[in-house]
């Protein structure tokens, strides 16, 4: 895996790395991921409420690892062998050993995440969670807590996003509806969950 310059402009903690995947390869691992994951739709609640989350997911741990979710405690799937290599050659990248992966499918436009932070104190201070894109592209959103100012991006397939620094302190980060779009997208967000594990997961994520 190589990394080519970010090419967008963006706040400083978030870096953009187009086609660090080929194409092909890219649809051959969301086609595979569709049909080998355990996929869940949980029900989580939102100041009080109970929502269906408008999407699917699957979260890949370690056994150690214990992450909970709006007051759900996540079952950890095993690692698929292409997503165990990946994550040893993001560990050879970047020196984290991301023991966690929480992969999103948007199975069309209207899937969806709302505006929120990757804060929880079980992944650290200055997390590196690496974000990597499978199938429809789909516009990202970044917004300061303080000023409000928006940054958006269109996360291709094959591409790599990196937070890292104080990106989850400063901005939160959403994923809108695109009602136009019929293709899916699998995204994977690599993660490393530090030892005081069984801290809440809930960041009002909807
Ligand atoms: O689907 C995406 O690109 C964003 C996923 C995300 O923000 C998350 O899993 O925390
Ligand atoms: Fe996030």
């Amino acid at each position: 895996m190589t990394l080519s310059q970010p090419e967008q402009l963006l706040p400083s903690g978030f870096d953009y790395h187009p086609a660090v995947i080929s194409l092909d390869k890219s649809i051959a691992l969301y086609d595979y991921l569709c049909e080998q994951l355990i996929w869940q739709q949980p029900r989580i609640q939102v100041f009080g409420k109970y929502h269906t989350i408008p999407r699917k997911q699957c979260f890949i741990a370690d056994d150690d690892v214990v992450y909970s979710y709006s007051k759900q405690t996540l079952n950890n799937s095993p690692w698929p062998a292409p997503l165990l290599a990946m994550r040893h050659r993001l560990q050879r990248t970047y020196g984290f050993d991301f023991n966690a992966l929480l992969v999103n499918w948007y199975r069309d436009g209207q899937d969806k995440m709302g505006w929120h932070s990757d804060d929880e104190a079980e992944l650290g201070q200055e997390p590196c969670i690496v974000s990597i894109s499978l199938g429809a592209s789909r516009k990202f959103k970044i917004k300061h807590k303080v000023t409000g100012q928006q940054y958006e991006l269109l996360l291709q397939s094959g591409s790599v996003l990196v937070m890292h620094g104080d990106s989850q302190q400063l901005y939160q980060h959403a994923l809108p509806a695109q009602a136009k779009v019929s293709g899916g997208r699998i995204n994977l967000t690599f993660r490393t969950v530090g030892q005081a594990l069984t801290k809440a997961y809930s960041n009002g994520r909807k």
